[in-house]
């Protein structure tokens, strides 16, 4: 549970649509993401998981409404894409990429002393600290994964999206993971989180949403991660009209 007052924001899906071409890949979505709450979104392939998360991100034109309900002023937002495949020849280290991605970032504000810091402290907190000049492309893709949420901390975020991050992790890389969110969830940021695993999901989310193409059902993992739940969403075909 939460133990500060939630700084992250609550996120308000109303009827959402999303057509490409001829395809509805999204209809009638709605759903809240309660502020500082982990909330998991689960379904199957091609379901419209990850459109979702671009149209929240601004990326995709969508029907709807969307309302990113700020406590105050609008804040930080991390993102974690689905995994990246880098070149193997990529010349640049993982310090260069993440200093290329940060100073990017209007809200970043740190002279480039403290630049440097700020990123072995992220680094640190996914146990990349000793990688950090490391060539990108010689990475594996565990590494690459825990660089990506590394990225994502900079500067601290009130609102984190993750899409499928534990795709390319190991045992280890997993736990730092949940520490990870788990810290951010004490510190009341709002995670909304794309995930396979449901055991994960189960053990960390507080809330978790079943999509396919539109939503299937929304609750406490408990409730209703039930085994029939489950067996209809993953049997559910995203694209037939229900
Ligand atoms: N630019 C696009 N143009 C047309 N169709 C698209 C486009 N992007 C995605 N789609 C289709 O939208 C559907 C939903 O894709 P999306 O990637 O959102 O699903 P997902 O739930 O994230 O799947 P996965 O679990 O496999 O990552 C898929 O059928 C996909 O082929």
């Amino acid at each position: 549970m939460t133990e500060m007052a939630p700084r992250g924001p609550a996120i308000l899906f109303e009827d959402v649509s999303l057509t490409l071409g001829r395809t509805t890949i999204l209809s009638d979505v709605s759903l809240r993401v309660q502020a500082g709450r982990i909330h998991g979104l689960i379904g199957p392939n091609g379901g419209g998981k990850s459109s979702l998360i671009r149209c929240l991100l601004g990326r995709a034109p969508h029907g709807g409404r969307i309302g990113i309900e700020w406590p105050a002023k609008a804040g930080i937002v991390g993102y974690v894409p689905q995994a990246l495949d880098f070149d193997r020849g990529l010349p640049m280290t993982v310090m260069d990429f993440m200093a290329a991605i940060v100073t990017s970032r209007p809200a970043f504000l740190s002279p480039k002393a403290s630049t440097k810091q700020v990123i072995l402290g992220a680094l640190a907190q996914v146990g990349m600290q000793d990688r950090a000049y490391r060539r990108m492309g010689a990475l594996s893709g565990g590494e690459r994964q825990r660089v990506m949420l590394a990225q994502a901390l900079m500067p601290a975020p009130d609102l984190v999206v993750l899409d499928e991050p534990m795709a390319a992790l190991d045992r280890e890389g997993a736990a730092v993971f949940e520490q990870v969110i788990l810290d951010l969830r004490r510190k009341g940021v709002t995670i909304f989180w794309v995930e396979h695993d449901l055991d994960a999901v189960r053990r960390l989310a507080d809330e978790v949403t079943g999509l396919s193409r539109t939503v299937l059902f929304g609750g406490s993992p408990d409730h209703v991660l039930t085994s029939e739940q489950v067996l209809n969403l993953f049997s559910h075909r995203a694209g037939a009209l229900s």
